[in-house]
């Protein structure tokens, strides 16, 4: 889908339907075709051991009916075989589907990655950041856990099933049509089972979450409860929630002793209808007693991998209803990549890519942008930055200020205008390669879990030591990171030390000193207009953004004072324009908020 144009459907994520899921799972699989081959190989050989067995032992049977133990020691020494066979075979492919799955498991979470970090931000914020993670943690576990046992078992089930009919009709057909009376009352029950078990699986898991809920509450908020003597009142909430979660596990207990029975009746009456076919076939003379001794092995074999792949489907229906959710969004076109600057320069770009720019300098042109249908919050922006020059943009709040500096920075695509960078791209620069040239530095800095050094690497990679230091020199925060014990080995993020927002800026402005921009974009508020946290923020910014295109929400009045142009934004129009000595002249709007600010800091 190019960026820009309209996106397909409002809401939710997509879903894949059933053909593209398939599709898309035949096309993981097509890319490691030997070892399904493999796989499949040693599935069905072993498959086909285990049915020896049977025929083998009806002839151990027809032998001793004849009394003639000396034709013994061959089907005996064959059964072994056929034993050991079938162990080996089937070790080594499920080894090989487990291998496979792991294998498609990981591109499917590469792919789903990487196309959730392309996915437009509107397009995530219509559907909801939940609902695409819940999609990257409850879906990608449901069908790793299937990947992981239920598909090599029902893979294998569905094989020993295939063979064993196979064989059965090999004996004599009519002992596959009387192992077939069987069917009937097993789809009743796989459907009667399938049908109950989603919504108490469902209250299982709503229960088992209450239940740890209410724990964590009782026990993390304990000295809350002792001190307000809530105590009782909460073992009473605890017993109710232990209640339901014991309630929903038995409920599912009895679902399984129901289904499982039902299965039983089902082999009962295959089992006799095999043993009355197989005493009708004997009589008339048309198989021995061995032959229908192995029928009836047969069938009874049958008893496991039937029961076990009717167990899975519940299993297999959520995963591949969570394999659909996945696939809607690996599914989705992958973006143009931005071209790259070194190999891009001097060839033919393709047609709907721009080339590298080729400075930092700006030119947007008549710039609208609509979060809500029929609500335009910037109506026709236009302003020109040559390379290293410096906007401020200023104005009240709403005036449109974050919305534009995410624009320019191809958070968003324009709803119409155009943004230019570098003098590339008649129809303006593609949100692909905008994000690729413009670093954003915003009031939400995340901290990724890891080493500091880690952290600041994200930006560049291969950083030398010296390099990192210096880049925490320059946004002022070498100090704080040299008073640490372990220097750039501290552990920073989730279970490591938690940094303040103002340090976590300082983080952020040397991560973009590393990743050495053309344009850089600050939207940052984090420390108070006159604190000495501002002020040195400050200093960092400038340092960082010297030789740079840059544009910076001025949050505080004293970030746009030395920019070389200034904008004053008022409900999405640019109301004033100019240098701050210019607009404080002009005594308009830009002066007014000045004065404003200038007697309110301290
Ligand atoms: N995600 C969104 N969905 C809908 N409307 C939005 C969204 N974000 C911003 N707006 C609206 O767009 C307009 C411009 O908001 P924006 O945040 O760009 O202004 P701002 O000048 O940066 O304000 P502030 O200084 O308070 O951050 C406002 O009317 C705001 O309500």
């Amino acid at each position: 889908m190019p960026a820009g144009e309209p996106l397909p459907d409002a809401g939710l994520l997509p879903v894949a339907d059933a053909r593209t899921t398939r599709a898309a799972v035949r096309v993981l699989l097509a890319a490691h075709r030997a070892r399904a081959a493999f796989a499949a190989v040693c599935l069905l050989a072993a498959a086909a051991c285990s049915l020896a067995a049977a025929p083998l032992l009806g002839r151990i049977v027809d032998l001793a009916a004849d009394g003639d133990a000396s034709g013994l020691t061959r089907p005996v020494l064959l059964l072994a075989g056929a034993a050991i066979g079938q162990g080996a075979l089937a070790y080594a492919g499920m080894a090989a589907v487990a291998r496979l799955g792991e294998e498609v498991l990981a591109t499917t979470r590469e792919t789903f990655v990487d196309r959730a970090l392309d996915l437009p931000l509107e397009r995530i914020e219509r559907g909801g950041s939940g609902d695409l993670t819940s999609r990257v943690t409850e879906d990608i576990a449901m069908v790793s856990e299937a990947v992981r046992g239920a598909v090599p078992e029902f893979v294998q089930s569905a094989l020993i099933i295939a063979l064993t009919l196979a064989g059965l009709t090999a004996l004599d057909w009519r002992f596959a049509v009387a192992a077939l009376v069987a069917l009937p009352i097993q789809a009743l029950t796989a459907r009667w089972y399938v049908q109950r078990s989603g919504p108490i699986y469902g209250a299982r898991r709503r229960a088992a979450g209450g239940e740890q809920q209410q724990l964590l509450e009782t026990v993390g908020g304990a000295a809350t409860v002792r001190a307000f003597g809530l105590a009782g009142a909460h073992v009473d909430q605890v017993e109710r929630r232990i209640d339901r979660s014991i309630s929903a596990t038995v409920a599912l207990t009895r679902l399984h002793t129901r289904f499982f029975g039902r299965l039983n009746i089902a082999e009962a009456v295959g089992l006799s209808a095999v043993l009355v076919t197989g005493f009708l076939l004997v009589d008339d003379g048309a198989v021995t007693i061995g032959a229908a001794s192995a029928a009836a092995l047969y069938f009874a074999n049958l008893f496991g991998p039937v029961n076990s792949a009717l167990f899975l489907l519940d299993t297999l229906q959520s995963a591949t209803a969570s394999l659909a959710r996945i696939v809607g969004v690996t599914d989705l076109p992958a973006p143009p990549r931005p071209p790259d600057p070194v190999t891009s320069a001097g060839a033919d770009s393709p047609a709907d890519l721009d080339a590298a720019p080729a400075d930092g300098s700006l030119a947007v042109r008549d710039l609208r942008y609509t979060y809500l249908p029929g609500q335009e919050v910037l109506h026709g922006v236009s302003f020109d930055v040559p390379a290293g020059g410096s906007v401020a943009l200023v104005g009240g709040s709403g005036g449109g200020k974050t919305t534009l500096a995410k624009l320019l920075a191809g958070v968003h695509a324009p709803s119409a205008g155009t943004i230019r960078v570098g003098g590339s791209g008649g129809t303006g620069t593609d949100p692909v390669t905008l994000r690729a040239t413009v670093a954003l530095v915003t009031q939400e800095v995340h901290v990724f879990a890891g080493t500091l050094a880690e952290d600041l690497r994200l930006a560049a990679t291969r950083a030398s030591e010296t390099e990192l230091w210096n880049a925490l020199a320059a946004a002022g925060a070498a100090d704080w990171v040299g008073a640490l014990p372990d220097g750039l080995d501290t552990v920073v993020g989730d279970g490591g030390l938690a940094l303040d927002p103002a340090r976590a800026q300082h983080l952020a402005l040397a991560r973009l000193q590393l990743a050495d921009p053309a344009v850089a974009i600050l939207d940052e508020a984090t420390a108070e207009a006159g604190s000495s946290g501002a002020r040195q923020l400050e200093a960092a910014a400038q340092r960082v953004l010297a030789g740079r295109t840059s544009v910076v929400v001025a949050h505080r009045l004293s970030q746009a004072a030395d920019a070389d142009l200034i904008l004053v934004l008022d409900d999405g129009h640019v109301v004033e324009r100019g240098s701050h000595e210019d607009l404080l002249a002009a005594s308009g709007r830009y002066a007014q908020l000045w004065r404003t600010w200038s007697a309110h800091r301290c």
